[in-house]
Formats: structure tokens, sequence, C-alpha cells
């Protein structure tokens, strides 16, 4: 339950005060109050946007949104950065315990990462009785199904719409926008680090390594980029928009996982001949009654709205049998783009009824469901996804191109296209480049290991992003 109406001064800046004194229907609604721990490029967007936005945010909101207590690792540093006139009343600490659980706070603002005690601190707010904001996936994927648990015994709050394709609302959108509906399918672009990196490296040439450091200047990447890079970032987004769209528990373990590390940029000029973008794409699909839950890079047709999601900027897509196709794209990471779906989450917390009784148990569900169906999907195993090929041949142009091709087809793939592409460096030889109808994962992989085996042609394999 929020805490009664205080009597002590809110620090809001006048024109805050102002929006609250006219608002006529919540005139002496006291101030949310936040405690947040973390302050780097999340952190200090949601301090920004709170500070700029202080009168609309309030007016909105209905009452005030009033940072109380902030932890830093660096208290110096980060008074230094913020400065005295703008910290007011906010407490500065090393203690993000002391944060969790302060007797002022009504809400804990979690951006601070890690999946240890990050973990801790969320738990212990919602113990001591705080809604709890969080941007972090990681955590989310890997304790989901205990947090939203607990949120749900102590009646609070568990949001987060930061952890997922930045300021895009998708979580609002699964759970709230699109709840009448069986979801069919959702695809996305959920990581903007390694889509800005294959924008990079396909439009300035850059290498992967380049490509990598300049999103970690701007503030894109993970604390550790290898979950940027190996796909694990946009897993674990993917496992929330799951179980918002098919009622499946968050269950990590369950996706499958590819990264970025090993595309070259002949992969992607290959596709580009064909007519295709190549993505990390995150997908998770009804097929029957299984659920294919998977992350790797795909050749995305240049028709789908997927193939123009440039940079650091997300994309999903989204298929309801009543709503029909839908896509939503936006600044997938960054401060202030993820700051946007903090705040709002705040703003949904502030517009609770003040009386808000604890654990009554409706309202919005943390996962999108407040009751799990006996027969939810089960997850299908990669080997038995299905999905067009795209197999490039590293052999001599002339020698193989029959032979490939029937090797392959014994093998069980049946080849739609080939072209002779020059993809590779300048004055590399041409590389045959094959599309195959869709096949099972397990018999494509099969079929490219008999080719190689015995001294055969490198062969590189991406799979071809079908609709629906
Ligand atoms: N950067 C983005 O674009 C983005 C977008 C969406 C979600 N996220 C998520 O938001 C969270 C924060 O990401 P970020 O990019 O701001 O990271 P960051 O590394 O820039 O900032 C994290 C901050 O938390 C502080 N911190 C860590 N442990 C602390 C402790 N024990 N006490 C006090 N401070 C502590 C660090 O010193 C750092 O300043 C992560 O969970 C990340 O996955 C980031
Ligand atoms: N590292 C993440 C941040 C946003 O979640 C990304 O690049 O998408």
């Amino acid at each position: 339950m929020y805490s009664e109406p205080r009597l002590r001064p809110v620090s809001l800046n006048a024109a805050a005060q102002a929006a609250c004194a006219s608002l006529p229907l919540a005139p002496a609604l006291p101030a949310l109050r936040v405690g947040m721990i973390g302050l780097g490029t999340v952190g200090m967007g949601t301090w920004s946007v709170l500070q700029r936005n202080q009168s609309l945010i309030a007016a909105r909101a209905g009452r005030g949104i009033e940072l109380v207590a902030l932890a830093v690792r660096d208290r110096v540093r980060a008074a230094e950065k913020l400065g005295d006139a703008a910290l007011g009343n906010v407490e500065l600490t090393s203690d993000p315990h002391y944060v969790a659980t302060h007797p002022d706070i009504d809400v804990l603002v979690e951006v601070a990462g890690g999946t240890g005690p990050a973990h801790d601190w969320v738990q212990a707010a919602l113990a001591a009785g705080k809604h709890v904001v969080t941007a972090n996936k990681a955590l989310l994927a890997t304790h989901g199904e205990a947090l939203a648990a607990s949120a749900a015994t102590h009646g609070r709050q568990l949001a987060y719409e930061a952890a997922v394709a930045g300021s895009i609302p998708i979580i609002k959108t699964l759970r709230e926008a699109l709840a009448a509906n069986r979801i069919d399918a959702v695809a996305g672009i959920l990581n903007g680090t390694s889509n800005y990196i294959l924008t990079r490296m396909r439009d300035a040439g850059l290498d992967f390594e380049q490509a990598l450091a300049e999103a970690q200047a701007l503030g894109y990447a993970e604390a550790d980029p290898t979950f940027d890079v190996d796909g694990i970032d946009a897993a674990h987004k993917l496992t929330l928009l799951a179980a918002n769209a098919f009622g499946v528990p968050v269950n990590f373990d369950a996706v499958h996982v590819e990264g970025i590390r090993d595309l070259q940029r002949a992969d992607i000029a290959a596709a580009a001949e064909l007519g295709y973008a190549v993505k990390l794409l995150a997908v998770a699909r009804r097929r029957g009654n299984a659920l294919e839950l998977r992350v790797h890079p795909a050749l995305v047709d240049q028709r789908n709205p997927l193939a123009h999601i440039h940079g650091a900027t997300n994309g999903v897509s989204v298929h309801g049998d009543a709503s029909g196709a839908a896509f939503y794209s936006g600044a997938g990471a960054g401060g202030e783009p993820t700051a946007s779906a903090v705040v709002a989450d705040l703003i949904d917390l502030a517009r609770l009824p003040v009386d808000n009784v604890r654990g009554r148990g409706h309202g919005v569900p943390t996962l999108g469901t407040h009751v799990r169906e006996g027969d939810a999907p089960h997850v299908l195993p990669m080997a038995e996804v299905v999905a067009s090929q795209m197999l490039c041949v590293a052999c001599d142009k002339g020698l193989c191109e029959s032979g490939t091709v029937r090797a392959l087809e014994r093998s069980g793939l049946q080849v739609l296209r080939r072209k002779w592409v020059h993809a590779g460096e300048q004055g590399a030889a041409p590389a045959l480049v094959l599309l195959t109808a869709p096949v099972a994962d397990a018999v494509a992989g099969r079929a490219v290991q008999q080719l190689q085996a015995h001294g055969g042609p490198i062969v590189r394999r991406l799979r071809v992003h079908a609709e629906g």
C-alpha cells in the first residue's frame, strides 16, 4: 500500500509544484517517492528525463515523482556529475540495499544490471513493500518467475518495459493492447548493439571490432558485450516477450541462441544479391502445439519492414488472430530512449490508487497472465525448425556447381536458386550462393557437414526468415 499523504515538502521544482497544485482530480496526492540504484547510461537518462519533464510528468501522473535516494558506486563523482543544486534533497549513498529498503520510498528503480546482487535488491524491495521498476532483462530472464511470484505475494508491481526493445512499449502492447488476441508469432530485432554492428559493417565497411567499439562508446552495449554479440541479450528479451505473448514460463534455457560473431561481410553481400538483409532475429512462433523460440542471424526479405531497421533501432512484428499483423519500431538502446520506458512505468505506478489493496491479485499481471494454461505450448527443438537456407559455397567456378547441387539434393535439400556472387574481399574468387526450399534444420546441418567432409568446399549457412 502506498504510504499516507505526507506533509513534508517534496523537492519538485516550481513548475512541477504548480502543475500538481492545478490538478483538479488529485490535488492532495503526495509525490511518488523513488529510490534508484545505478547512475550509468540508463540511470543518467532517467535522471535527465525526470528533471527535464518534471511538470508534464506530474500532470500526466496526477502527482509528482520525486527521487529520494540514489545508490552509486562513487558518491563524489556522482555529486560532481549531477551538481549540488540539482541533487537538492536526494540522498546519495553507496549502499544499494539501503535504497532498496528505504522507509521513505514507494518504488525502487534498479538500473545497475547483473543477476547477483540485483536479485537480492529487487527481492528485498518487494519484501519491504516497494514496487520495482527495472531495465534488467538478464535478471528477469533468469529469475523472472520467482520475482513475479514475489511481487504477487507482496501485492506489488514489478515493471520492466525498459528491459525489452528500449523505447518501444512492446511489453505493454502484448500484455495490454493485444490482450484479446491469440498471438501466433513475434519476430524482432531486439538487440541494438548487434544491429548497429551489422549496419556499420555493411554501410561503412567497418570490421566487427571497430563497429562494436562504436556501439560501446554510444552506450548501447551491455557491461559484458558478449551478451550483445552472442545473441544472449536478445534471448533474454525474447523470453519476456514469449511469456507475455504465449503464456509460457520465462525460461532462458529453452531458447536456441546464436550470435553474429561469425558473420562475414561476404555473407551480408551475398544475401543482398538475393534480395535479403541479414539481421539478428529473435523469433517466437506457434507451430501446432509447439513453440519455436530462437535467436540467430537470418535473411530477411527486403519487403519485410524488419529488413529496414538500421543502427541501434529495434523492430518487432506481432501477429494476433484478431489484430492481424502489426509492426513496431523505435530506439532500442541508449540512455534516454530506455529512460522513456523507465519513467513511463513510474507514471503507471503513480496512477495506481493510493489505497491500492495489497495482494488483491487483480490488475495487470507481471508476465501477462493470471493463470497459466495447462496446455501451454512446448518448445520445439531447433533441429525440427523448418526454414529455407542460403548456402555460400566456396568452390571453383565451373568445376563444382552441378556436383554441389547434386550432393545437396541427395542429402534432402532442394535447391531453388543458384547464383555466382563476388561477395568477398576485392580480388577474392566468387562463391556459389544457393537458396533452398524450406527444410528441417537438422537436415540442412547434416547436408552441409556431408558436403564439407573429406576435403569438400567450405559452406556457410544462413536461415531465411519466413513471415507468419
Ligand atoms: N544501455 C542501454 O541502452 C540499456 C537499455 C535497456 C536496458 N539496459 C539495462 O539497464 C541496466 C543498466 O544498464 P546501463 O547501460 O545503464 O549500464 P551502465 O554500466 O552504464 O550503468 C550501470 C551503473 O550501475 C552502477 N552500479 C553497479 N553496481 C552497483 C552497486 N553495487 N552500487 C551502486 N551502483 C552500482 C555502475 O557503477 C554503473 O554506473 C542493465 O540491466 C542493462 O541491461 C541498458
Ligand atoms: N545492450 C542492449 C541495450 C538495450 O537493451 C542492446 O544493445 O540492445
